[in-house]
């Protein structure tokens, strides 16, 4: 969209999440020395799919539903990455997501390249049949693409164990096979991984604990400020609830709640819907912008992607910003922010909790042996903590804020896997 004076161009360009993360990427290959070429490379995902799914509705007639799956690099291995049902979902969107699927696993040291899928539609208004025949008709129309070594699938917006679970039995079905390793985050009697439905807020709550400790604040006592509260923001609401921070504020797609003196989270969790919507049980709302807004220590957005932006980021008022959704804050947020001497702890480190513990999963697949969750958090926490250490020194040592930090240390081993493979 072309106005007569640029700006909404420009507005258009800001939140547009491909082209900052390629902005971050060329800035990390630049300082990491490689040349244009692996940029060329690594700027879009190398394989793009986009399909139509045909749904029977309840009323009889026929919905033509469009979805996606990008395969962003598989030169480390096997690309990996969740798929969102939403009706937001844009082509640019899903490549973005499956950048940051890469970089993600190459921060926490996976054996995976990133992937990403999603569906263009309202998981809110549609049956359990309707969503039954539009995940098996997703994985039918994606399967040349996809597999247990090809590239293996996970939840992520307005998805769940379910979902997973009827993806998982679609695809052993055309398979002739029982293949659990074919999706993650499915239910634990169908070769589920203890731990991976709150693997995600466990590995926020591990950031936001070595972010917290950098910054000189304990978690007690200190109040917070989540917005979403679905799979990630919910069970992070009750870890830092449960560790004695205060949740002063939380939100979901409709409104958020406010209580300087803490929300009661046990309620909010009991009473919240599988879509993590709660707000609408209660009248004394405030928006998502205000939210945002609250004096707090640390604020986690935990929804969807450009809520932090450079018309609200001079007026976010905590320490600590800790991304657990992806893409939450635009890159002129992040200078203003920094410069503002707030830590930004990044999304492709901070929400890497779930596709660790989804790794977890697919080797307890692979295996056929299984591990207790006290194992799967004791291992997950040392991945964890010891990625933290290693961007904030990269960004201590290197000058520079720490997406660009994550992003040096997330693009380093895919660029070398595919030197070595002689593709650049
Ligand atoms: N589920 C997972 O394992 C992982 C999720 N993430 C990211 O975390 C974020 C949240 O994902 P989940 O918790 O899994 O999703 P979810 O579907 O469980 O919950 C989403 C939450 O965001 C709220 N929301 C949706 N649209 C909104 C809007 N326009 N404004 C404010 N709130 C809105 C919903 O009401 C709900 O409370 C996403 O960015 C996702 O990509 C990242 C890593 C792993
Ligand atoms: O668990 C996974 O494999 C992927 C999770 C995901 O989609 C994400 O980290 O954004």
């Amino acid at each position: 969209m072309v106005a007569n004076n640029g700006t909404e161009t420009n507005k258009e360009d800001k939140l547009d999440v491909l082209k900052s993360t390629q902005t971050v990427i060329h800035k990390a290959l630049e300082k990491l020395g490689y040349s244009d070429e692996v940029f060329e490379l690594l700027k879009e995902p190398l394989r793009m799919m986009t399909v139509k799914i045909p749904v029977r509705m309840d009323d009889g007639t026929v919905k033509v539903f469009t979805g996606y799956r990008a395969q962003h690099n598989d030169a480390v291995g096997p690309t990996k990455g969740g798929i969102r049902f939403h009706p937001g979902v844009t082509e640019k969107e899903v490549k973005a997501l499956s950048i940051w699927m890469s970089l993600k696993c190459g921060i926490v040291d996976l054996p995976y390249g990133g992937g990403k899928g999603g569906i263009v539609c309202d998981p809110r208004n549609m049956s359990f049949r309707e969503l039954e025949a539009l995940s098996r008709g997703y994985v039918r129309a994606i399967s040349q693409i996809v597999g247990p070594t090809k590239d293996i699938p996970a939840p992520d917006v307005f998805t769940n164990s379910q979902i997973m679970a009827w993806m998982m039995d679609e695809y052993s079905r055309m398979d002739e096979f029982n293949s659990p390793g074919f999706i993650t985050g499915k239910p634990l009697v169908l070769g589920g991984s203890h731990g991976r439905e709150s693997a995600t807020a466990k590995g926020v709550t591990i950031c936001i604990n070595e972010a917290a400790k950098r910054r000189g604040f304990d978690l007690k006592g200190a109040r917070v400020v989540v917005q979403g509260f679905g799979n990630a923001g919910s069970f992070l609401s009750k870890f830092l609830h449960d560790a004695g921070a205060k949740v002063i504020g939380i939100s979901d797609a409709y409104g958020a709640l406010h209580d300087p003196n803490g929300l009661d989270i046990d309620y909010l969790l009991d009473r919240r819907d599988s879509f993590g919507t709660v707000t609408n049980l209660f009248n004394d709302t405030i928006t998502n912008k205000e939210l945002l807004e609250l004096e707090c220590d640390i604020l986690v957005p935990a929804a969807i992607e450009n809520q932090i932006t450079d018309e609200n980021a001079h007026n976010i008022k905590a320490k600590i910003v800790v991304e657990a959704a992806n893409g939450p804050t635009t890159l002129e947020a992040t200078q203003i922010l920094t410069e503002r001497g707030i830590l930004l702890v990044p999304d492709v480190l901070a929400s890497a909790g779930g596709v660790t513990v989804s790794y977890f999963e697919w080797v307890q697949n692979n295996q056929g042996y299984y591990w207790s969750e006290e194992e799967v958090e004791e291992k997950l926490e040392k991945i964890l903590v010891k990625s933290f250490e290693n961007i904030y020194e990269t960004a201590e040592s290197r000058k520079v804020d720490m997406r660009l930090a994550a992003y040096m240390v997330g693009v380093r081993k895919m660029a070398e896997a595919s030197r070595f493979r002689g593709w650049v």
